[in-house]
């Protein structure tokens, strides 16, 4: 167990258990105030405070062990004041498991019209009502400590792609002294603050950036503005520069990058963490992930296919629903077909990582990354 210490007392610790050889993949454990988690590990993204059509129990009972919010929407609607006021928002939710949830600053930037960033933060337009905002490293940081998650973002800015080496350089620069000022502003014990590595498509503004960030000592590091449009052998290839410079003894989450194949390319380099609102968003347009790859249950083919999404997959969608059901409640708009997606789709990506957690733990984890490609991108 390597639990590590920042400046405040031990927050989340990580403790690496088994490291693949010929590969950065290893298997680990996060500590946080709500429980062990085994990594790598998959979160599902609950963006207002729920995951999409599931409820607190299905999650658990699917083994989702962290799921995310976005300090973002949570900020503008309902406010972060009421979330604290009602406790917390593990009790908003009724979610006991651990919680991360992100700065903010990419939501800005994705979401919100009509934006400008100065040294000072980012001024934008709420999606919502179209009223005047502004974030900051210390309103973020602020608005986390109300939201009471076990893992927090420091307020950065995702560079987007493609963009010029000088923006790249100035925004990458400005975001370690974000971070520096999330890591000032945040003074709630027992929560752990993440910096986010950024950097954009450039190997140099990449190591600067880690290295910049590990010497000012996080609990954990998110790797941002990668999977934005970029081929993915160039996120391969920041990945390949970035991760080594992270502390072995720490968690690494990729921010926003999700498709099964990234997940197994990823671990490989060394993540333990990751998100993706793909699983939620495909299933909610009726297409199910399986290990060959999508299956589009709205189509008519499946209008008398009586069999389960998946014959080998335990979930409750296809322990107990045909495809034909669920193609049927799609396309009269049923919501529990939507549930039904959402649910599987979730299940597979727990699954598959706890999947690669087992092979890194009986050192086969090239060999599973082999045949699962193989069969995936078929
Ligand atoms: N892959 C793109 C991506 C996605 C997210 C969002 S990850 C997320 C989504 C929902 C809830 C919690 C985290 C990011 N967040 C931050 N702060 N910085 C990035 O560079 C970045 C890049
Ligand atoms: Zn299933």
């Amino acid at each position: 167990t390597c639990a590590f210490a920042g400046q405040k007392k031990v927050l989340a610790a990580y403790e690496e258990a088994v490291k693949c050889g010929y590969s950065g993949a290893r298997a680990g454990r996060l500590h946080t105030p709500h429980g062990v988690f085994d990594t790598p590990m998959f979160m599902p993204v609950g963006t207002q405070a729920t995951v999409k059509a599931v409820s607190p129990r299905e999650l658990k009972e699917m083994g989702a062990q962290i799921i995310l919010s976005n300090t973002y929407h949570l900020y503008l609607r309902p406010g972060t004041e009421l979330v604290a006021e009602a406790g917390g928002l593990h009790r908003f939710m009724d979610w006991d498991g651990g919680i991360l949830t992100d700065s903010g600053g990419f939501q800005v930037f994705s979401l919100g019209p009509l934006r400008k960033i100065t040294e000072e933060g980012a001024a934008f337009r709420s999606h919502i009502d179209g009223s005047t905002q502004f974030l900051s490293p210390e309103i973020a940081i602020k608005a986390q400590m109300n939201l009471g998650a076990d893992i927090i973002m420091a307020f950065d800015e995702c560079i987007p792609y493609p963009a010029e080496y000088q923006y790249a350089k100035l925004s990458t620069e400005r975001t370690t002294r974000w971070a520096e000022r999330s890591q000032k502003a945040h003074t709630r014990s027992g929560q752990a603050l993440f910096a986010i590595v950024q950097g954009g498509m450039y190997q140099d503004l990449r190591r600067v950036s880690a290295n910049d960030l590990v010497s000012l000592d996080f609990p954990g590091y998110g790797i941002g503005g990668l999977s934005v449009g970029e081929p993915k052998p160039v996120m391969y290839e920041m990945l390949e520069q970035t991760v080594p410079l992270l502390p072995e003894n720490k968690p690494r989450y990729l921010m926003g990058v999700g498709t099964p194949d990234c997940l197994v390319e990823a671990v490989r380099y060394g993540i333990d963490m990751f998100d993706c609102v793909f699983p939620t968003r495909v299933a909610r347009n009726g297409t199910a992930m399986t290990k060959s790859g999508r299956l589009v249950v709205k189509n008519a083919a499946y209008a008398k296919d009586f069999l389960p999404i998946d014959e080998n997959c335990g979930c409750y969608a296809c322990q107990n629903f045909s495809r034909a059901y669920i193609r049927h409640l799609l396309k009269a708009d049923e919501i529990f077909g939507l549930r039904l997606t959402t649910i599987h789709n979730l299940y597979f990506l727990l699954d598959f990582t706890k999947k690669m957690r087992q092979a890194i733990l009986e050192d086969r984890f090239l060999s599973f990354r082999e045949e699962f490609l193989a069969q995936y991108c078929k």
